[in-house]
């Protein structure tokens, strides 16, 4: 495929008057440079310009340098996430003159919205630092700057708004581009794709390139059919359009990221149709399945790693892999929704059935559910399809329900279900003779315990009629003794003596 350089690049202003539309920030950034050049710099270090994306923000202080000859240092905001990073490079940047011929150097930090207020706290100080140190002008960008972590910024730099570029601007500076590269180009196209841009220049030329480039003019019709409303999220069949029909690597990145499939899904969406996309060429088709399986052993470590740092090259595989893995030209084919998800959907019930068998399992043998899954469950399935007979009486051991030995016995559910009947009946009536047994055993035990309990009564009765004839015997004795003058019989023997 024939690459050309980026209409964005090649376009890009040189001079601060090409750059379309911004004329009151320009009224305050000039004045706020030419006080740095001469000498006086400004109680302001540091300016903050903030606005839509692609409306000349990098743009308007890339053409200052050039028409005012300074060396710009850009930062994005990725490369000052820590203290560390401003202090490494924005801060020897700030406060070092440049190497002529250059005479002045700005520092731009590309993007501060994005610091997030918790993770990068300090980065933003030394920010803060840096506006206080800098002997050079200190630029930044953002689309957002109304964070409340951003507010220590705000106070202490000079704010410029940049305006979303209007139609009657837009129009005339895009159709330029077209006649430069002599292209044809219907301006209802152009009135199109700014209006889907909603004002972005960035995407607006991009648009007008990709168009450009497959077809070599920018119909109305041409752009209704692709270009996208930025922000959209596309349906599944309309990510393949964009996905398939891309030219560039922004293009197949934007298709795969604009739905809202969710990883997996959009995987399987991807990997369904490139076989039939690109089938009848072996070549492309190798490619672009290469770039699948690369997107899938991405995935694989983002889930077994938690890595999400990795999602960009998914991404990047998935996309522009796929995308750009064709050489030639490829009709549409008849795509079609992924297999896997219908089979999902037709075996959600069986799935749902073999959780709850997992469950069950996993609680009454002890075991983890992916243990009982791996492990037990296949076993549960080949006996019960080899030996109906003794599954019935698994399945009444781990009290299985009916629709768990249907999805374990398959064709022999019924046998199963038969054997598990009559078993159940056997039980039944062993259970209702075991009850008889007992019954029986426990009047004979009671019988056998009143019996005893009369003996012992009688036992007892008898006991205490002795004990009342010894206590009798006792008191006649005693009687005896005292008429006797409390002498012993043989007392009173030898006194007679
Ligand atoms: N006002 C403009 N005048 C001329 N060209 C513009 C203007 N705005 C955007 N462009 C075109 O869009 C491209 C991107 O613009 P630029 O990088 O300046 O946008 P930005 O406002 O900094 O966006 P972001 O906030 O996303 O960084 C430029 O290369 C240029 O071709």
């Amino acid at each position: 495929m024939k690459k050309s350089i980026p209409w964005i690049i090649k376009y890009r202003p040189k001079r601060v008057e090409d750059v379309v539309n911004q004329e009151k920030a320009k009224e305050l950034l000039i004045p706020w440079i030419k006080k740095w050049l001469s000498g006086n710099p400004p109680e302001k270090k540091g300016a903050l310009l903030w606005g839509p994306p692609g409306v000349g923000k990098t743009s308007l202080v890339e053409a200052i340098c050039n028409e005012y000859n300074l060396e710009k240092i850009e930062l994005n905001a990725s490369d000052f996430r820590r203290k560390k990073d401003i202090e490494r490079i924005a801060l020897v940047a700030a406060t070092k003159r440049p190497l002529p011929p250059k005479k002045g150097r700005i520092v731009l930090l590309d993007e501060v919205d994005g610091l997030s207020p918790r993770g990068d706290e300090g980065a933003i100080s030394a920010i803060l630092e840096l506006l206080e140190k800098a002997r050079n002008p200190i630029i930044m960008t953002a689309n957002d700057p109304w964070g409340q972590h951003l507010r220590p910024i705000r106070e202490r730099v000079l704010m410029v708004e940049f305006k979303r570029i209007p139609k009657t601007k837009a129009l005339p500076y895009l159709m330029k581009i077209c006649e430069s590269e002599g292209i044809y180009c219907e301006k209802q196209a152009l009135a199109y794709i700014w209006e889907k841009n909603k004002g972005d220049l960035r995407a607006c030329i991009n648009d007008m390139q990709a168009i450009a480039e497959a077809y070599g003019k920018i119909t109305l019709d041409l752009a209704k059919a692709l270009v996208v409303e930025r922000d959209r999220t596309l349906t599944p069949w309309e990510m393949l359009q964009h996905l398939f029909y891309a030219k560039y690597f922004w293009q197949a990145k934007k298709a795969v990221t604009s739905t809202d499939l969710d990883y997996d899904t959009l995987f399987l969406w991807i990997a369904e149709n490139v076989p039939k996309q690109y089938g009848d060429d072996p070549e492309d088709l190798w490619r672009a399945m290469e770039a699948l399986s690369r997107a899938d052993v991405y995935y694989g470590r983002i889930k077994r790693r938690m890595n999400w740092s990795l999602l960009p090259y998914y991404f990047e595989m998935l996309g522009p892999g796929v995308a750009l893995a064709k050489e030639k030209y490829h009709k549409r084919a008849r795509w079609s929704y992924p297999e896997k998800i219908t089979l999902l959907a037709k075996t959600k019930e069986q799935r749902r059935i073999r959780e709850e068998l997992a469950t069950l399992l996993s609680l009454t043998q002890h075991v983890s559910k992916s243990y009982a899954k791996a492990e037990i469950i296949p076993l549960l399935k080949f006996i019960a399809q080899h030996n109906p007979q003794y599954f019935a009486r698994l399945a009444l051991g781990l009290r299985l329900t009916d629709e768990m030995i249907k999805f374990l016995a398959g064709k022999e559910y019924r046998t199963v279900i038969r054997i598990k009947e009559k078993l159940l009946k056997e039980m039944e009536e062993e259970a209702k003779i075991r009850a008889a047994r007992e019954a029986k055993e426990y009047l004979e035990r009671k019988a056998l315990e009143v019996v005893e309990e009369e003996k012992v009564e009688k036992w007892e009765e008898k006991k205490e009629e002795k004990a009342e004839k010894v206590e009798k015997r006792e008191k006649k004795e005693r009687k005896r003794e005292e008429r006797r003058g409390g002498l012993t019989l043989l007392d009173f023997l030898n006194k007679k003596k």
